[in-house]
């Protein structure tokens, strides 16, 4: 099912306001070359009322001429507006809280003062000929029929977009399908919804809010964001192309250096279990995964790496079955004797338990090569069969290599 969707990308903004992070002039600037490079087809690339550096940074990045839009966030304030007018942007995002909670703690406005604000500014903005997308942060806490005023505003104010923030993340996939679809039934102007990822939840909502009609979703690469951060760019970029079938205009084979990039940048690492880009998920070691992919690589890939850039990876570790330990060693020039596949299993999981880590080749080589010499002594002792004995001795046991 194709769908029509655009990915706003915010890890220059809302990635930015992660604990910590800091990017400096040049790493934002490279950040946003790869983004556009990747196909992102708008970036938000940062706060202009922050000052005259991001000022200064967000005129060079327009001045590059990048092939994504470039989109300023403001407060729904006139001199964020202004800043954002130095900045020489197309677009502007213009916030203002859309739940009683935030607006009375953070500003003292009613619902009433909410809408007048945002009827001024979208106003302003767009006379001055802005692209105006308008952020409803808190949105998922706010009354509903409020919220429906707010997208009403917008539009009849000249608004192209309203954002839909679940700023401390709290919505589930079934409540964001409600609320999304819910919206949609009342006003025909573009939704886009913006995820936090305090439950786990930020990918699969911002899928959720996808079916059900909103064209665009604000994502960051890693999910790098405020507190557990965002929906990752990678994620649902990818899913978006496994389970919809939808083409996001992203490459997706840019994601892994995109990633590594963003990583470097913000002084982060990346979990090695980080679904697409981290160092794991495509790594196997069960010895039923490996032998059911050696013959077709579909029984345990759901996503294929081939498609994000990555390749599949096996490892012998404590999980590792005879036919995975065969190929290994087969690559490494060995035949693995059927008569010691077993006690060669025991030792390779006992070894993994000790080093508590999967074997380098070199380890796994060394270990057979010593089971070999092993079970050559035996044989000419005449003792037997090569055994695994529960604690770390070097066994035969009567009968057997023959
Ligand atoms: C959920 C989100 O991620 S929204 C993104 C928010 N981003 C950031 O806060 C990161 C960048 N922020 C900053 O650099 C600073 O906070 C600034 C430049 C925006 C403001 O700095 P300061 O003037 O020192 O204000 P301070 O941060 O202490 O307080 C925030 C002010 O913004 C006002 N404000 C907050 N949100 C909004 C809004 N959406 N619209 C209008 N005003 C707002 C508050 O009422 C408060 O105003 P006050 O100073 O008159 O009390
Ligand atoms: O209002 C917006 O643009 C969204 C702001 C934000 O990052 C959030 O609410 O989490």
């Amino acid at each position: 099912m194709n769908r029509d969707v655009f990915l706003n990308d915010t890890t220059l903004r809302d990635g930015e306001q992660a604990p910590g992070v800091a990017f400096t002039t040049a790493e934002k600037l490279e950040l946003a070359e790869s983004l556009a490079a990747a196909g992102v087809p708008e970036i938000e690339i940062g706060t202009p009322i922050m000052g005259a550096d991001e000022i200064e940074t967000i005129r060079t990045a327009v001045a590059r001429r990048l092939p994504a839009r470039l989109m300023a966030w403001c407060r729904m304030k006139a001199r964020d507006l202004d800043a954002a007018i130095e900045c020489g942007v197309g677009a502007v995002n213009l916030s203002l809280p859309a739940s009683d909670i935030q607006l009375a703690a953070k500003l003292g406005l009613d619902q009433a003062g909410a809408l007048q604000a945002i009827e001024d500014m979208v106003r302003r903005a767009a006379a001055h000929g802005f692209f105006v997308a308008v952020g409803c942060e808190d949105a998922s806490r706010a009354d509903g029929d409020h919220l429906a005023r707010v997208i009403e505003t917008a539009a009849r104010a000249g608004a192209s977009r309203v954002r839909l923030a679940d700023t401390v993340g709290v919505l589930d996939p079934f409540s964001t399908f409600e609320l999304v679809a819910q919206l949609m039934t009342k006003s025909e102007i573009d939704l886009e919804f913006h995820a936090h990822n305090d439950l786990g939840l930020a990918a699969a909502n911002t899928l959720a809010a996808i079916r059900a009609g909103a064209r665009h979703a604000s994502l960051t690469v890693l999910g790098l964001g405020e507190r557990a951060g965002n929906a990752a760019l990678e994620e649902v970029a990818a899913a978006m192309a496994v389970i919809d079938g939808a083409d996001t205009g992203i490459e997706l084979s840019a994601l892994p250096d995109l990633a590594a990039q963003v990583a470097r940048a913000a002084r982060r690492q990346i979990a090695v279990t980080k679904p697409v880009v981290g160092a794991d998920v495509f790594t196997h070691e069960s010895g039923t995964h490996v032998a059911g992919m050696l013959k077709d690589s579909r029984a345990y890939q759901g996503l294929d790496p081939a498609l994000v850039g990555r390749c599949p990876r096996i490892v012998i570790g404590k999980h590792s079955g005879a036919t995975a330990i065969a190929r290994m060693l087969n690559e490494n020039g060995r035949d693995l004797d059927p008569h010691l596949a077993a006690a060669v299993v025991a030792r390779v999981r006992r070894k993994a338990g000790e080093i508590k880590s999967t074997l380098t080749s070199a380890q796994l080589v060394e270990l057979y090569d010593g089971m070999c010499s092993e079970a050559r002594i035996a044989d000419l002792a005449g003792l037997g069969q090569l055994c695994d004995a529960p604690s770390g001795c070097t066994v035969v046991r009567a009968g057997r290599h023959q």
